[in-house]
């Protein structure tokens, strides 16, 4: 299959996490994140990992810094962790943490590869986990304090920045449903993590401006919400789960409205004020794709699970298995024209309040520890899907694939591979599979034809 053409300069890269791969939990001071802890509970990592030791990232950086460089990689997307830069939330910097983001960067512009820090992936500190995470609104304040610290130290040298990964997930997965960090069930009550995330956000834009960062952005978990059956239940159930996902955090980034005001009503603090700070304007808007999800009305008979994760029964809609696709190792089916979907449809919905596009994830689950084929097939098709959303008038500048090593895929452990290279977890060796040279080879191919 021959992929299409993408436009000179555009933008090839890979994804990675701090706490999917660091390692060193309490080295050189780094403080303990709510997902440390959460992972050190018994049963909660499915199969057993530890955790503590990621890929060894914080002291094999340089290798794959030159795995990257090996890729023709334009970028790399990685996460600062916040309690190892501050370990408490708030107060006193840990010199010993910024030093590693320093060398990290300094090792990226010498190997002529973009560092694109994210500064929120996940590993909220203990401490301001303890005394509420994402439902304190104190928290979004903290994280612009933050945010702050590390771009005076890094924004000379850090051209592209991403506040926050995927809010919705922190939401659903970790305050509503209790499966993620920090285990919380809350359901409906779950929604001011969403606000505090959003402000949280909104705040850290005006405090990466003021540090004298720029070309910010924030990285958004969307995919088509498909309507299961045609009841009204089963519209219901979709168009809840569509706001839920989708609208309830492009809305207010992107027009500074909540998608529904009986939504707005149940959001705490000065939801107006706020909303302006939320909606502060992006250069670009980062999308973490993977599947469309089949949702319609709730049916309590059948034990209804979505990626893996059991839905309470009093939840408003249902989640249905997608059948008639390829699924990954990981059990999601494999839609890539569900990428061309919900791109035309964020341009459709936004039109020009959509700042240009990034795809900050996108890849799969497989087992092949080398021969893998089918990643190489998949990173085809949704190249090729995403191609056809440009053909149709979206603006999108690049593609992070997830993942560029194996990595620790939260509460799946190191079961579940994402990683162009394989990682030994025995003795953290790095293995490039298959699909690394086929990547490579195509960001070569690009630059080649882009250039004619
Ligand atoms: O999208 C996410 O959930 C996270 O951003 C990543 O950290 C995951 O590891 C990846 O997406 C695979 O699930």
């Amino acid at each position: 299959m021959t992929l299409p053409i993408f436009p000179p300069g555009f933008l090839w890269g890979a994804s990675a996490s701090a706490f999917q791969t660091e390692g060193a939990v309490d080295a050189d001071g780094k403080g303990p994140s709510g997902w440390d802890a959460f992972a050190a509970l018994p049963g909660r990592i499915k199969d057993g990992t530890d955790t503590t030791r990621g890929t060894g990232f914080h002291a094999r950086y340089r290798e794959d810094v030159a795995l990257l460089a090996g890729l023709g990689a334009d970028a790399f997307r990685f996460s600062v962790s916040w309690p190892r830069v501050v370990p408490g939330g708030s107060g006193a910097v840990n010199a010993d943490g910024l030093d590693f983001y320093d060398r990290l960067v300094d090792e990226l512009c010498a190997h002529g590869v973009t560092p694109a820090p994210t500064l929120y992936h996940w590993d909220t500190p203990l401490p301001l986990e303890e005394a509420g995470g994402w439902l304190d609104r104190d928290t979004a304040y903290r994280f612009a304090e933050y945010a702050g610290i590390v771009a005076e130290r890094l924004a000379d040298r850090v051209p592209m920045w991403i506040t926050i990964n995927e809010p919705a997930e922190v939401t659903l997965l970790g305050y509503a449903l209790g499966e993620h960090a920090p285990g919380r069930t809350l359901l409906f009550d779950a929604l001011p993590a969403a606000h505090h995330q959003l402000l949280a956000h909104g705040l850290a834009v005006r405090a990466l401006r003021a540090a004298g960062a720029d070309n910010i952005g924030a990285a958004f978990s969307h995919a088509p919400v498909w309507t299961a059956g045609d009841s009204d239940e089963d519209r219901f159930g979709a168009e809840l789960y569509d706001t839920l996902t989708n609208w309830l955090f492009a809305d207010p980034v992107l027009t500074g409205r909540y998608p529904d005001e009986n939504l707005a009503a149940l959001m705490p603090g000065p939801v107006a004020d706020d909303l302006k700070v939320i909606s502060t304007p992006l250069d670009w808007y980062g999308i973490n794709y993977y599947n469309p999800t089949l949702v319609g009305a709730p049916r309590p008979e059948a034990l209804e699970t979505f990626s893996g994760y059991t839905m309470p029964p009093e939840l408003p809609f249902g989640i249905r298995e997608i059948e008639g696709y390829e699924k990954t190792g990981f059990g999601w089916p494999v839609v890539p024209e569900g990428l061309t979907e919900i791109l035309t449809t964020l341009h459709t919905r936004f039109g020009d309040r959509l700042p240009p596009l990034y795809i900050t994830e996108n890849g799969c689950a497989l087992e092949e520890p080398h021969a893998d084929d089918r990643r190489i097939a998949y990173l085809e098709s949704h190249l090729t899907a995403l191609r056809a959303a440009m053909d149709a008038g979206v603006d999108v500048r690049g593609y992070f694939t997830w993942s560029l090593t194996d990595n620790v895929e939260w509460i799946e452990g190191a079961s579940q591979r994402f990683g162009l290279v394989h990682i030994d977890y025995e003795t953290l060796a790095r293995t490039p599979k298959a699909s690394y040279a086929w990547y490579r080879d195509l960001i070569r191919a690009q630059r080649t034809r882009s250039a004619q």
